[in-house]
């Protein structure tokens, strides 16, 4: 979360600025020109060159965008019948995927993530949001019960459900379009409006969207987007805003106890998809090779910036030596580069203020005993990348369980390698933590497996996976990891009221 002052340090007018594109606010189906408004920089994690100029949406743009979102759900898109509108949906899948290569240049430039990251997992998710939720809702039934009465003539009671109006979407940078996605899939679904407040430093796919919510036909002001930091900024004005009935937010913990509070006043919902520090465990009977496979991908997709990923791994001692020396092999042959290329394996961290981050979690493990098995530092990059925002995959051993950096999420490229010598050793282990989002157990034992997924509090359990998703299941977080499910029938319970009627028969 950046601070209010860190934000003021960030605004600036890029350097080139004749030559970069200036991303402005989204409202009531137009992008409103940028005209007195603060500009900052968008600059390349890959080489730090300022790729566009954002212009910061102020308190009364975000109230343009509220307003027009209300007027959508006044008109039009509040009367559409469901079948139209998940019509529209479709159409909107079907034109995410036509522009296809336009969105994987979009969020390439935005993360600089290697582009088989973009075209396999994150844009492919993209279009399944929309079309997922467009079925789920004309499929799912609601309840009806019949109710005895002493004049026993009786009473229906049947539920309907209604939108819940508009929606404040706040999203992170770490996978922007899945993320902002699998909300607005569910949201539009469901017949809501939205504000979306992308991060700061991941503009440019839901500004893209924009262009394909008018190509499709989807009325004016149902998608509404507006730039701008957090605190004291955009996503603080939309969060704060009466205007806006309820609020999905995927972000840092702290972030959400901010949200929160602000969404305490008109006693409005929330569902939250927070921050996690979640464990990998591999025992000695698992597949090695998959199991090494799983828990590097775990670690290092995405340059580790993955609510999801693991940055504590358990493994059972009779392998741990094995398992450490193999891992440290696959984290030792990534390939660093530009993500168009496509040699690349591995990209930099999204900003120079998280690569400042993670490398001060780098300092933080030695100091605290570590013992550095690869990684820890910046790589050595030709001249060209050398201002990006690069780290080395990084694994440590030897920390104590209360280290920082084991309880701490840090949110990069690393993990520590802890030995384990039983179930219930390394189940004490998985839970000792204020977090509760994800885990990956990797062994053959089914039974075992079974067993221990019922025991680990979190979210979702993969066995022998990681990152596998099917977009019906519930999804999100224990503890400080979120509140609420989305996903399936889940989403509906916070993107629709349920109302009973009930009839006297
Ligand atoms: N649980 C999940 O599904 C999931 C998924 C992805 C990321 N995450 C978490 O997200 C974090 C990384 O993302 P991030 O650094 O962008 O998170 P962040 O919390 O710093 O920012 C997220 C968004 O919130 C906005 N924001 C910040 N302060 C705000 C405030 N006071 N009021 C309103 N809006 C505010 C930001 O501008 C940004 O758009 C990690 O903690 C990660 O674990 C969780
Ligand atoms: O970085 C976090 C990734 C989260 C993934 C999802 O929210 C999802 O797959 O729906």
């Amino acid at each position: 979360m950046l601070s209010a002052a860190r934000s003021n340090a960030k605004r600036r007018v890029g350097q080139n600025a004749a030559m970069t594109r200036t991303i402005t606010s989204f409202i009531d189906g137009a992008f409103v020109p940028a005209d007195g408004a603060r500009l900052f920089d968008k600059r390349s994690p890959v080489d730090g060159r300022v790729i566009a100029r954002i212009a910061e949406a102020d308190a009364a743009q975000v109230n343009a965008a509220v307003q027009a979102a209300r007027r959508a759900m006044a008109g039009e898109w509040g009367r559409m019948p469901v079948e139209k509108r998940c019509a529209l949906l479709h159409a909107m899948a079907d034109e995410i995927t036509r522009r296809f290569d336009d969105f994987v240049a979009a969020e390439m430039a935005d993360t600089g993530q290697p582009s088989h990251v973009m075209t396999h997992v994150f844009i492919p998710r993209g279009a399944a949001n929309f079309k997922v939720f467009a079925d789920v809702v004309k499929n799912v039934a609601t309840e009806s019960f019949r109710t005895d009465t002493p004049d026993g003539r009786g009473a229906l009671n049947y539920a309907i459900r209604k939108p819940k109006g508009v929606i404040g979407v706040v999203c992170p940078w770490n996978a922007p379009f899945l993320l902002m996605t699998w909300k607005l899939g569910p949201a539009l679904a469901c017949g809501n409006a939205v504000v979306v407040k992308p991060s700061e430093e991941t503009p440019l796919t839901a500004a893209l969207l924009g262009e394909v919510m008018n190509a499709v036909g989807i009325p004016k002001g149902v998608y509404n987007v507006v730039n701008g930091f957090g605190p004291g900024s955009t996503g603080e004005f939309v969060t704060s805003h009466p205007g806006v009935d309820a609020i999905t937010f995927t972000g840092e913990t702290r972030t959400g106890t901010a949200i929160m509070r602000a969404a305490a006043e008109g006693v409005r919902d929330v569902s939250f998809e927070l921050g996690g520090k979640n464990a990998g465990i591999v025992f000695a009977d698992a597949d090695f090779d998959a199991a090494v496979d799983g828990i590097f991908r775990s670690a290092f997709l995405n340059t580790g910036q993955v609510c999801l990923g693991t940055e504590r791994v358990y493994v059972e001692r009779p392998i741990f030596e094995r398992f450490r020396d193999a891992l440290k092999a696959k984290a030792e042959a990534v390939k660093y580069g530009r993500p168009e290329d496509h040699a690349s394996t591995y990209g930099p961290l999204i900003s120079r203020e998280h690569q400042q981050k993670v490398l001060g979690y780098y300092r933080l493990a030695v100091e605290e005993g570590a013992s550095v098995v690869t990684g820890g530092g910046v790589p050595q990059m030709p001249a060209e990348l050398a201002e990006g925002c690069w780290v080395q995959p990084t694994i440590w051993t030897g920390l104590a369980d209360d280290a920082r950096t084991v309880r701490e999420e840090v949110f990069g490229p690393c993990c520590h390698l802890r030995p384990f010598d039983s179930e219930d050793e390394v189940v004490g282990l998985a839970n000792d933590t204020d977090y509760g989002l994800s885990t990956t157990i990797w062994t053959q034992n089914l039974a075992r497996a079974h067993r221990m997924a019922e025991r680990i509090d979190v979210g979702i359990t993969w066995i022998n996976s990681w990152f596998l998703r099917d977009l019906r299941t519930p999804f999100g977080g224990s503890k400080h990891s979120g509140i609420g499910r989305e996903g399936g029938v889940h989403s509906l319970e916070f993107y629709t009221e349920t109302r009973n009627v009930c009839v006297k028969l």
